[in-house]
């Protein structure tokens, strides 16, 4: 097997980056009736398998589960998840020759076995469903001809897929049908009604491709998403420590922080965030943000770039064949850091004290957000892919930080984004040292306080810039039609 998009030529590159449409609320009249009836088995019930297996059921669709003999005879964590929500759950042999969908959730660096042993049980003409296209598009993995492979990509932690389903919203979805497995046709009705079974319609599903899914969602996830959120936490903890806050205050500050400030963004934007800091306070906050983008600009691009040239791909499978030996260390010393083993205060922190209190956790997401969206729409992503990726998902994220810290994200994220996350963090931390030598608790831990008043140009200016950024663009249309959003109360 080689890697799919390095066998396209530069046109074909371009053409599938480049493909993704918005689709019209009008397009899901249809609902769930291209599955209803049919048998549907989710193998692995984990983050994803679960929380995807429980609204596709509320949604009045048939869902089992298959799980490898081991998982079963061990009752381990994804039998109890299955069995204990009343699933019926069995071996490949039992579930996969009668099923019309079959849903691969199992841990990306497993699909190629898992496939492997999939595939022979499958029946003719019976589709294969995917929710990150990995294995198609870095590794070639070659599907029977007879079937149809899909894409159904929540840009989501599972844990939020399920939450937002149950406030009656979604999470935006990205679909495909892999162009060389469509035989019959269906693919496109198949995706559309898994979307609407997940919830994802309420939010905005992208007609995309397996290749635009998979380039955009390892930037997503390895810099602003989790990398960049990992490093601003880490970073702004040991700073406020060594100036003397309190480190349960620091650490609890930080760990609803990101909850809070990007609920803002959720809801107006990078605009809005920012307008919900002092205007003093906000004229740091961009200065600062526009420094953190002049020195992690470069470690954004190598990201993007090791990401499209298969580098990345080639480096986390090589440590796939070592045992995983970066990612397990890299995640027992994320458990050591002082943040993660800080107790936080039972002291409440009002919502507006952790915008007044955490300017630089404003800086480091407006800047992450907008290097993010730069680099992808730089390199033939569009942008409405690219806000997803970026500024739609990072309150998402930032959600199960507020839960458990890094741990919690970590645990949530899928074993890709987690070493991407490590990647990036490691790389991040030590181009970030001179910057924190600048930064003291004025602009993290207290309020802003300036000696110079605001300079009323230099404020509109600096308003302008904000509001004419192209995620600020996209993101207010694409806004316009998440009629459901629903708002998350802070600690
Ligand atoms: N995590 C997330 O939120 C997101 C994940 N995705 C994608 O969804 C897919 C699933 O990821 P995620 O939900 O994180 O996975 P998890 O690690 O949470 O779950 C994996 C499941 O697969 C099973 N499994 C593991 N190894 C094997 C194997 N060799 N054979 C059969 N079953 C196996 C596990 O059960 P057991 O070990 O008990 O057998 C478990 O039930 C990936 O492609 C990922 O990229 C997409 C969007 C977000
Ligand atoms: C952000 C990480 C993710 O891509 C996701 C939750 O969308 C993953 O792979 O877990
Ligand atoms: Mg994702
Ligand atoms: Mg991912």
């Amino acid at each position: 097997m080689s890697n799919y998009f390095n066998t396209l030529t530069l046109r074909q590159k371009l053409e599938q980056l480049g493909q993704c449409r918005f689709m019209d609320a009008s397009e899901f009249e249809d609902g769930v009736n291209a599955l209803k009836g049919k048998k549907i088995v989710i193998v692995g019930c984990g983050a994803q398998g679960l929380n995807q297996g429980l609204n596709m059921r509320d949604s009045g669709l048939d869902i089992s589960y298959t799980l490898r003999q081991a998982a079963i005879d061990q009752k381990r964590q994804s039998y109890i998840n299955a069995t204990s929500n009343d699933f019926a759950v069995g071996t490949y042999e039992e579930m996969l020759p009668t099923a019309d969908l079959i849903i691969n959730l199992t841990p990306d660096k497993q699909h190629t076995n898992v496939v492997n042993a999939v595939m022979p049980l499958m029946k003719k003409g019976a589709t294969l469903s995917y929710s990150h296209g990995f294995n198609i598009v870095e590794e070639g993995m070659q599907i029977r001809k007879d079937l149809t492979v899909i894409m159904v990509a929540p840009k989501s932690p599972g844990s939020e897929v399920r939450e937002e389903f149950k406030r009656g919203f979604g999470v935006p979805t990205l679909t495909a049908v892999h162009p060389e497995n469509d035989p019959e046709g269906k693919g496109w009705a198949q995706a559309k009604a898994y979307a609407v079974a997940t919830g994802g319609h309420t939010a905005g599903v992208l007609e995309s491709s397996f290749v635009a899914e998979v380039k955009s969602d390892l930037m997503g996830e390895q810099t602003i998403l989790c990398g960049l959120l990992q490093t601003g936490a880490i970073l702004s903890f040991d700073k406020m420590v060594a100036e003397g806050i309190d480190a349960g205050y620091a650490a609890k500050l930080i760990q609803y922080g990101w909850e809070t400030t990007t609920e803002a963004l959720k809801h107006g934007g990078i605009t809005n965030m920012m307008d919900r800091l002092s205007n003093p306070a906000k004229v740091e906050a961009f200065r600062l943000s526009e420094e953190l983008k002049d020195i992690m600009r470069p470690l954004f691009q190598k990201h993007m770039d090791d990401i499209m040239t298969g580098h990345f791909s080639k480096t986390m499978m090589e440590d796939w064949e070592n045992d995983d030996i970066n990612l397990l260390t890299w995640r027992a010393a994320t458990g050591e850091t002082a943040f993660e083993k800080q107790e936080i205060t039972s002291d409440e922190i009002p919502e507006q004290e952790y915008f007044d209190h955490g300017t630089l956790l404003v800086a480091f997401v407006r800047a992450g957000v907008e290097l993010a969206f730069e680099a992808m729409t730089e390199s033939g992503i569009i942008d409405a892919s690219a806000y997803y990726e970026s500024l739609h998902e990072t309150p998402l994220i930032a959600n199960t930080i507020a839960r458990m810290k890094l741990a919690e994200m970590n645990r949530v994220i899928s074993d890709t984004a987690e070493y991407g996350c490590y990647l990036f963090d490691h790389a991040c931390k030590p181009l970030l040292t001179d910057f924190m030598k600048t930064i003291s608790t004025n602009v993290i831990g207290k309020p802003f306080s300036s000696e110079n008043g605001v300079d009323n140009q230099e404020l509109i200016r600096i308003n302008k810039i904000i509001r004419n950024h192209p995620v600020e663009i996209v993101g207010e249309q694409l806004r316009a039609s998440m009629t459901a959003m629903k708002v998350i109360k802070s600690v």
